[in-house]
């Protein structure tokens, strides 16, 4: 195999990559992170901390739980990347969200937010509003969350998010791509919106990527398992955020389609889907990677 660098120009993002060179860079970062098994700080919710850190490894990725603000100085600066998540926020979890993407921001060192029901509070609004100043890299979060964020970045308020059911998206994906776009404009952050099609956009740009089982939405944490794959992906691939992001998702989608062949519910689907993201191999990948360019 060729060996894929971040000096590689052949594989530079262009809006003309063919679905197989899509899955070749899919299947290439997915490599250069089992050869570099990149260390990975999560500060995360309570709900998602076990399968977040298990799709890290089952990855290769090397997951930390650190969360403590009096740590962060010593250990943050010797992580690839940082994954910040809202899920169970608290106000005692802030700082130590802020210091963490503070410290990574100045340093370059890449940090993805997943906005976790940014709708459901005030707080929430406010703390996503304060994170997204310190420059992510990526935001990626479902259509309702994307939407909402969009909608608060744009008016500064309370996102009215009527029928937002907690945690699970009441949208499609495809509904929230215009939110996308205006998110990753305002933010400078790459977007992306999970659900049947991942979306993924710098604002300009729009990939989707088409894998993945319905069933990974009744598997808690799914969402905030890719959030840190993705922070994973970014960290061998700093210089292609956009491509980094939008592979991470297809190989994660892949792995739930291989692990759904032997699942027979949620609960034995999340133990193949780590199985089969710890087995995953070329031919799996140039076979099922399916990346397209929608714009
Ligand atoms: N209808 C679907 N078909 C295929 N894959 C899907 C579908 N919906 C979601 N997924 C996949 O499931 C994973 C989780 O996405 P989802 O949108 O459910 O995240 P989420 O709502 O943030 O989840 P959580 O908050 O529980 O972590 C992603 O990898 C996504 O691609
Ligand atoms: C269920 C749940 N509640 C807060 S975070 C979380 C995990 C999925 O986002
Ligand atoms: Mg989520």
């Amino acid at each position: 195999m060729e060996p894929y660098t971040t000096e590689h120009s052949s594989l530079a993002a262009t809006t003309t990559q063919s679905q197989a060179q899509w899955a070749t860079k899919a299947w290439q970062l997915l490599s250069l992170v089992r050869a570099q098994s990149p260390l990975i700080q999560c500060i995360t919710n309570f709900v998602s901390m076990d399968l977040m850190a298990n799709t890290l490894l089952s990855a290769g990725a090397s997951p930390a739980m650190l969360h403590s603000v009096e740590e962060l100085p010593d250990f943050t600066p010797r992580a690839s990347a940082l994954c910040v998540n809202i899920g169970t926020l608290s106000p005692s979890w802030l700082p130590a969200m802020k210091t963490a993407a503070e410290l990574c921001s100045s340093l370059g060192t890449p940090w993805v937010l997943d906005p976790v029901a940014v709708s459901a509070s005030a707080f929430r609004v406010n703390a996503c509003l304060e994170l997204l100043r310190l420059k992510p890299t990526v935001v990626r979060g479902n259509a309702s969350e994307i939407i909402a964020l969009s909608n608060g970045v744009a008016s500064f308020t309370q996102p009215q998010n009527d029928a937002a059911k907690g945690v699970d998206s009441i949208h499609e994906s495809m509904e929230a791509v215009e939110a996308a776009k205006l998110l990753a404009q305002t933010s400078g952050a790459i977007v992306a919106v999970s659900g049947a099609t991942d979306i993924v956009t710098d604002g300009n740009q729009v990939v989707g990527a088409h894998n993945g089982v319905a069933m990974m939405q009744k598997i808690t944490a799914t969402g905030c398992s890719v959030t840190a794959l993705i922070a994973a992906f970014v960290a061998v691939d700093k210089c292609h955020a956009l491509d980094a992001t939008v592979s991470a998702l297809a190989i994660f989608g892949v792995a739930g389609e291989l692990g759904m062949k032997m699942a027979k519910g949620p609960a034995s689907l999340r133990m193949h889907l780590i199985d089969a993201l710890y087995g995953l191999d070329e031919a799996a990948s140039q076979s099922h990677v399916n990346i397209t360019n929608l714009s």
